[in-house]
């Protein structure tokens, strides 16, 4: 019988070193060939690293996507590391792309970063196509949906009253006022959320070197805890009959069957605070800036404030319909200063065709808003805020302009109309309220725009003069009503 004869150890670490080399060399090779054979459909983009791919820019992406789609067209390709990411720059091309084929485009790309380590999966935003979407959206729905937005119109029309009352009180912290809370962690996200943000995304190994995600996941737990801290008080003062309907008390009170887990649950209230008033705050933001830089826009509301409403009373949620000039005022503020300028990028669960182009499934999405709000076939000079593009000779809102503020398809924001009645009410109140004028010491830089994925202004300084007698008076005393 023959017995193997012992290999020395030096052997047995030479062959397992020959191993290893040639899978890494072999897999080197099938990963370029991929990538090669994959981006040969996509529509063309700038060149970039043979293997690295595009380096992300280091501030204001959406800047840098508009730039890039000048030279390279309405759709471009960009690859970082082994992920393709293809980039809408144009009206036509959002349209053919994500409203048309929406239904290709209902998934968000794999986030290890914002969606595994941040959110542990239960951040709508970041998460994947399935049933854990559907049942989130399922219970946004019920919350959200125009019927429901009826439910706040007496703390919206409150929210707007303090927001007046608090320029008056301190006109140079309007950015203040229009910000309820800083949220931490929405910045965070915003910031994990771009293409080619974090290196993990590209080589998902990195995951597992010690150390590599500590502050990730301590930012994790620390934003878990906040939501459960918050949800655990309404609970309390749900138990002492103290709480007034909202989010949390529906989510609660349906919880069986969403079938939400408790922290599914508490995530899905608490970021739904970050998702709310970073957005709104920051128009508001810009909304002051419009005015005090164009003032003739702004009078040009108020003539119809004045007309309809005149000083005596407060505008109200009922005068909406008779207001096309304020509506005209807040699509404007979208488009000349959208709330997520680069976008937030899907991903194709099936090939989707554009042109000659073929964009594979599992490729990422993205139409950069601040690109689309200014292609010239739909918005001719779109630098200037002119909230008259988007009305009739009738002087109502057109039907035929379209702006993709709220994003597109499957994943549009499911927010919308309650963030537009917030704004409608706050903007309406401000208008009759104020006139907002530009302090000549102290000019204002429309393009002072902080970085982030959510647009804010950097500080800048206004005047504000009441228009209206007894001003306090008539926004302190009245009483707002449900519709
Ligand atoms: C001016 C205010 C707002 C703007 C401009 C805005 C815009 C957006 C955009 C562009 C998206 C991404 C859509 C896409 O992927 O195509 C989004 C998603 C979302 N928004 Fe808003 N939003 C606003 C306010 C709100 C409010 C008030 C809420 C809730 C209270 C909200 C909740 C959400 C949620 C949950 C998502 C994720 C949806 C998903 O991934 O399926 N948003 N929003």
């Amino acid at each position: 019988m023959l017995i193997p004869q012992e290999l020395p150890y030096q052997r047995v670490l030479l062959d397992s070193l020959v191993v290893a080399v040639t899978f890494a060399i072999t897999s080197f090779f099938i990963r370029t060939l991929r990538i090669k054979r994959a981006g040969e459909r996509l529509p063309p983009g700038p060149p970039g690293h043979w293997l690295f791919g595009h380096v992300l820019p280091r501030s204001h992406a959406a800047y840098h996507y508009s730039e890039l789609g000048k030279s390279y067209g309405p759709v471009y390709t960009l690859r970082y590391g082994s992920k393709y990411v293809c980039v809408i720059t144009g009206h036509r091309a959002a349209n053919d792309i994500m409203v048309k084929q929406s239904h290709k485009l209902a998934d968000r790309p794999r986030y290890i970063v914002a969606g595994e380590i941040l959110s542990k999966g239960m951040r709508i935003l970041a998460t994947r196509a399935g049933d854990r979407l559907r049942r989130l959206r399922g219970s946004l729905h019920a919350i959200l949906q125009p019927q429901a937005s009826i439910a706040y119109v007496p703390m919206q029309m409150k929210h707007a009253q303090n927001y007046v009352l608090d320029i008056l009180e301190a006109p140079e912290k309007h950015l203040t006022h229009a910000k309820r809370r800083i949220n931490k962690g929405t910045a965070r996200l915003g910031d994990a959320l771009r293409p080619g943000a974090y290196l993990i995304e590209s080589y998902p190994w990195l995951r597992y070197v010690p150390g590599m995600t500590s502050k990730l996941e301590m930012w994790h737990q620390e934003e878990l805890n906040l939501y459960r801290g918050q949800v655990e008080a309404v609970k309390q003062r749900l138990a002492k009959n103290e709480v007034q309907p909202c989010f949390t008390t529906y989510l609660l009170e349906h919880q069986e069957e969403s079938g939400l887990s408790d922290d599914e649950l508490a995530y899905l209230a608490g970021s739904m605070f970050g998702a709310g008033s970073d957005t709104t705050s920051g128009v508001l933001g810009f909304f002051v800036m419009a005015a005090a830089k164009y003032p003739d826009t702004q009078r040009r509301v108020q003539a119809q404030l004045d007309a309809v409403i005149g000083q005596d009373r407060l505008p109200t949620f009922t005068d909406q319909d008779r207001l096309p000039e304020v509506w005209a005022y807040i699509e404007e503020l979208f488009r000349w200063r959208p709330v997520a300028p680069a976008g937030i990028s899907h991903a194709a669960t099936e090939d989707v065709f554009w042109g000659d182009y073929v964009i594979p499934a599992g490729t990422e999405v993205v139409g950069c808003h601040w690109a689309i709000a200014r292609d010239p076939d739909v918005f001719p000079d779109g630098d200037t805020f002119n909230p008259g593009r988007w009305l009739d000779d009738k002087g109502q809102m057109r039907t035929d302009l379209r702006f993709f503020n709220w994003g597109f398809g499957r994943r549009i924001c499911p927010g919308q109309h309650l963030a537009d009645r917030s704004l409608f009410i706050t903007i309406a109140l401000t208008l009759w309220a104020f006139d907002m004028s530009e302090d000549p010491a102290h000019p204002i830089n429309t393009m002072a725009i902080k970085d982030g994925g959510l647009a804010h202004s950097e500080q800048f300084a206004v005047r504000f003069r009441p228009r209206v007698s007894e001003l306090r008076e008539k926004i302190a005393s009245y009483q707002p009503e449900a519709e």
